[in-house]
């Protein structure tokens, strides 16, 4: 197994007892949290395999007003993600991956630069802030030019994906900020 198996099997096998710990100890660093309080327009993903479970969060971020959106693969450029916004009416279906995603309707497209801030998923982390994603490259490519644009990434993820040393590529971006218990 490599490092991404590794950790994504850990991930898996928090138990619940364990899981909803951690969990509720990040929604109170979300709900504290500065920036994520004066932002408005907040990408977000819905979680699977195991990741933080987003749920709360989201529904946090609607009873603050905050615009949500969520990622879609791009229709056209299966290497690229669209931002949707996210409501309690939006249609989700579930993509190549079996990730659940809003069903793609080009009103609802919003442009990536005008987001506030991206939570960001990851596999492993390092101290630094160097993340490794699912290895599709995509949240790479997205933040790519994040600090020209005022957008901010947090990544989010539970303490047993941290390592000790993420051996970063060229194109691996680092997060500022990764809430994690
Ligand atoms: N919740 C969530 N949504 C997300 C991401 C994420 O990490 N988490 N992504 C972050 O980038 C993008 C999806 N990236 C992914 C990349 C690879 C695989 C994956 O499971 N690959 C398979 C093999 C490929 C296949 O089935 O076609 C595997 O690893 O077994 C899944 C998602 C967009 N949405
Ligand atoms: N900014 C970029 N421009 C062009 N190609 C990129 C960029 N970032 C990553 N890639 C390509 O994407 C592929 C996957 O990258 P990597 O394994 O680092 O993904 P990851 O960080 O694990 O995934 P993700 O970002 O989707 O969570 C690499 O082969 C790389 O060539």
């Amino acid at each position: 197994m490599n490092i991404r198996q590794i950790i994504r099997q850990k991930r898996r096998q928090l138990s619940p007892v364990e899981r909803n710990i951690a969990q509720q100890a990040i929604y109170q660093q979300i709900f504290h949290h500065q920036a994520i309080n004066t932002a408005k327009n907040i990408a977000i993903f819905l979680s699977f395999d195991g990741e933080v479970e987003t749920t709360p969060i989201i529904e946090y971020l609607w009873q603050q007003n905050k615009s949500v959106y969520l990622p879609i693969i791009h229709p056209f450029s299966s290497t690229h993600l669209l931002f949707l916004k996210y409501t309690s009416e939006t249609q989700l279906i579930k993509n190549k991956f079996g990730i659940f995603e809003p069903k793609l309707n080009v009103l609802n497209v919003f442009p990536y630069h005008q987001l506030d801030i991206v939570f960001t998923p990851l596999v492993a982390f390092d101290q630094r802030g160097y993340r490794m994603g699912m290895g599709g490259g995509f949240y790479d490519r997205l933040l790519a030019n994040y600090q020209t644009q005022q957008i901010l990434p947090i990544g989010l993820a539970f303490a047993c994906q941290k390592v000790q040393h993420i051996d970063n590529k060229p194109w691996d971006i680092k997060l500022p900020q990764i809430i994690y218990a």
